[in-house]
């Protein structure tokens, strides 16, 4: 039997030590690991699949090399611009790529109620997310509330740039109708909370998830690799992979 071997972008940081921890107890083994200065070339060369946990600021070059092995990548990487995402898609022509602002289980099928929830309800409902996490964090807001946010706003048939709202301070005037607002809190250990919280008139719906560990989204990375290494060249997501 081969064994599937996984190459981590980010192997020296907080998610990179928690994926090398799971790698065999998912039945695969490491090819290595780079971090910045390092060389993706040779990391391709020697994986079956990538698995990115690094800085935006790596993905040119990792997406490059990945194109030249055909070797499928899964990027958990957030802080991402829409210029990443015009890398991704156009990458996802020639090998199988994944991205998601969050690898969990509870998040993927958060993201489906927030959708239902938000198709379901008037645009009288205020939709507000808010997220805490680590004081190490550099991006906000998170990958994942930007993803709940995209669930949010496809329930209401809209894109979320156009509803986005971030950043409150000052005089702000009254909230505007149809908008779905941002909050970001930084602090010791946190692994990562979010909530969706539909604010309607007299009553309020919250929908959250609460990650205890990096356990949780090491699992769900490695998972997700393991099911992209024999995916023909696209651009899946996570409820492909948890078929939720
Ligand atoms: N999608 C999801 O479910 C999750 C996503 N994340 C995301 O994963 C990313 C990493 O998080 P975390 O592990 O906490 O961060 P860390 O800062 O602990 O680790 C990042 C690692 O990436 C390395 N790195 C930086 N630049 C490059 C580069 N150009 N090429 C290769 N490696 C590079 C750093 O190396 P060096 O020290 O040498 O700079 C460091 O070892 C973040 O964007 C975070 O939001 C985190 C958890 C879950
Ligand atoms: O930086 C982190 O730690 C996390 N980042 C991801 C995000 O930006 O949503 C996922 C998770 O919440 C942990």
């Amino acid at each position: 039997m081969c064994v599937t071997a996984i190459g981590i972008i980010g192997s020296a940081g907080r998610m990179g030590h928690a994926l090398a921890a799971i790698v065999p107890d998912l039945g695969a083994t490491l090819a290595g690991g780079i971090d910045a200065g390092g060389d993706p070339a040779a990391l391709a060369h020697d994986s079956d699949v990538l698995v990115d946990f690094s800085s935006p600021s790596a993905l040119e070059r990792t997406l490059a090399a990945a194109r030249r092995t055909g070797t499928p990548i899964l990027i958990g990487t957030t802080g991402l611009a829409a210029t990443h995402h015009a890398m991704i898609d156009a990458a996802a022509a020639d090998i199988a790529v994944l991205q998601t602002g969050n690898v969990s289980l509870g998040v993927t099928l958060l993201a489906k109620l927030v959708r239902d929830a938000a198709a379901r309800l008037g645009p009288e409902w205020d939709i507000e997310i808010s997220e805490f996490h680590h004081r190490h964090k550099v991006d906000a807001p998170s990958g994942t509330a930007l993803l709940l946010g995209e669930a949010a706003a496809a329930g209401r048939g809209i894109p979320l740039a156009e509803a986005r709202v971030a950043d409150r301070a000052g005089l702000t005037g009254a909230r505007s109708e149809g908008t779905i607002g941002f909050s970001s809190l930084r602090g010791g250990s946190v692994a990562g909370d979010h909530q969706v919280i539909f604010a309607g008139e007299g009553e309020r719906i919250e929908l959250g998830h609460r990650a205890e560990n990096r356990a949780i989204f090491a699992r769900g990375a490695i998972t997700a690799a393991l099911w992209l290494v024999d995916k023909p060249a696209g651009r899946y997501g996570m409820d492909e992979v948890l078929g939720v």
